[in-house]
């Protein structure tokens, strides 16, 4: 057998289920010290504004900016990143832009209104968010698709003023990431990130005016930030460090198997990636394939911290074990790299996205496929979703009574009032039928 550093399980061993619960249990969340960081970075900049964006920017991104102007992207700077990226660069841009547009275009909710049995009016209207606070990472990686990602669903539901803020650590910015921006129709860019960032979309800064909701992925600090500024806006899931897990069968492609595995742990040193196999053999070779292939990689520090620290390989009896923990660990995303992955797609309960058979490697989804890369980590897929128009627009219910209709219901609705004691309520249906 090939060397191997990573976690090996396998489900019939008397210690399966204790093991496989210090896997789920998992250490890659928020800790308590970045929750502590993360609220006092909050109330920080909620106190001082602009003049705590700037300190914590030159501290975490060695970013030294006199004002917040330095750090918003004017018109010029976009035009000038444009023309130094190469021209198949930007058809590739433009590609993963229009496939996005037109998949994430099926998604918009229609307008529903109708007249009931007794005739009162029912219906719902969905209205975009008005302003929204886009996370775009940035840290040890740029990500010129997360802005497309994450921009394209918002411009689809018609949202009016997009802010989005990235890092630009060591004041260097990926002008592909201002490209894409253009190309989505950004309203106002920030080079900031971090949990300041969050808290600047949130609170409003001097310079910055607050959203009403935040959406994106980004690293622990910023998925901390998330969850704690819900209430005073609206986000869209915690989408933390990425995650995959891999169903293989006999007829998979070690090779491609191990590529797919180390195509998320290159993104952070606590992304995970773990393999379910029926297949010995293949466990074998992929842990073998692993290793030769983190050698290759320009960001090999990072894969095998990742792998060492959070990856897994575990062989099941049968395949058919597999999807009962799939469902348990509820990765972000699901590659089913088996000959018939239909019939396991049926017992998918909790996965943010699934990737069918050996020819739909995950890196497909986070780039051109078409369907959004922002998907629920952490587990979080048992009870959300990945971003989509929905998370852009909310609905308001409308409803319509006429004299007759009231007359019809009013009774009940008194009768309800009263029971609860709230006599005012009674009262402002009854006096309508002068009852
Ligand atoms: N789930 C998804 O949909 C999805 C999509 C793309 C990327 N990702 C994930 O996004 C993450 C990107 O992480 P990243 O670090 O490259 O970029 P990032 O932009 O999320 O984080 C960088 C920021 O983190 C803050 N930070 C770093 N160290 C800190 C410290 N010690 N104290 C306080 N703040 C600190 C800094 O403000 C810095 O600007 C990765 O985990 C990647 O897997 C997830
Ligand atoms: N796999 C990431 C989501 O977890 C998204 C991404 C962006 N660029 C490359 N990959
Ligand atoms: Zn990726």
């Amino acid at each position: 057998m090939e060397s191997c550093v990573v976690l090996r399980l396998t489900n019939t061993s008397a210690d399966f289920e204790a093991r496989f619960a210090e896997l789920l249990a998992g250490k890659r969340e928020a800790s308590e010290d970045v929750d502590q960081i993360v609220r006092d970075i909050l109330e920080d900049v909620r106190k001082r504004g602009d003049q705590a964006v700037l300190e914590y920017t030159a501290k975490f991104d060695r970013l030294n900016a006199v004002e917040m102007g330095d750090l918003k992207v004017s018109a010029e700077q976009i035009e000038a990143a444009l023309t130094e990226v190469p021209a198949e660069t930007l058809d590739a841009l433009q590609l993963a832009h229009d496939r996005i547009y037109s998949h994430h275009k099926r998604q918009l909710p229609a307008d529903d209104r109708y007249t009931d049995p007794i005739g009162v009016e029912l219906g719902s209207r969905w209205t975009a968010v008005e302003a929204v606070g886009v996370y775009v990472p940035g840290g040890l990686a740029s990500y010129p698709s997360s802005v497309l990602m994450n921009v394209v669903p918002a411009k689809v539901a018609g949202v009016e003023r997009i802010v989005m803020v990235v890092p630009s650590p060591d004041d260097v910015l990926n002008p592909l990431v201002l490209a894409a921006a253009k190309i989505a129709g950004v309203s106002e860019i920030y080079r900031i990130g971090g949990a300041q960032a969050v808290a600047a979309l949130a609170f409003g800064t001097q310079t910055i005016k607050p959203v009403a909701k935040i959406v994106g992925p980004g690293n622990a600090f910023v998925a901390a930030a998330k969850r704690r500024v819900f209430g005073t806006v609206g986000i869209d899931m915690i989408a933390g460090p990425s995650e995959v897990l891999v169903i293989a069968d006999k007829y998979s492609n070690p090779d491609w198997i191990a590529a797919d595995l180390l195509a998320q742990a290159e993104h952070d040193p606590v992304a995970q990636s773990i393999l379910i196999t029926d297949d010995a053999e293949l466990a074998d070779h992929v842990a073998g394939a692993v290793e030769r292939q983190l050698k290759t990689l320009p960001r090999e520090e990072v894969a095998r911290a990742s792998w060492q620290d959070f990856g897994a390989i575990i062989l099941v009896d049968s395949l058919d074990n597999a999807m009962p923990l799939a469902n348990r660990l509820a990765p972000e995303h699901l590659e089913l790299a088996v000959e018939d992955p239909e019939q396991l797609l049926d017992k998918v309960r909790n996965a943010g996205a699934v990737f069918m058979g050996h020819h739909t490697p995950e890196a497909i989804g986070d780039y051109v496929g078409g369907s959004n890369h922002v998907l629920p980590t952490a587990r979080s897929a048992r009870f959300s979703s990945g971003l989509s128009v929905l998370e852009f627009v909310k609905r308001t219910s409308i409803l319509k009574c006429n004299a007759e209709n009231l007359r019809a219901l009013g009774p009940a609705a008194i009768a309800l009032g009263e029971a609860e004691g709230l006599s005012a309520h009674a009262r402002s249906v009854s006096i309508r039928l002068n009852m």
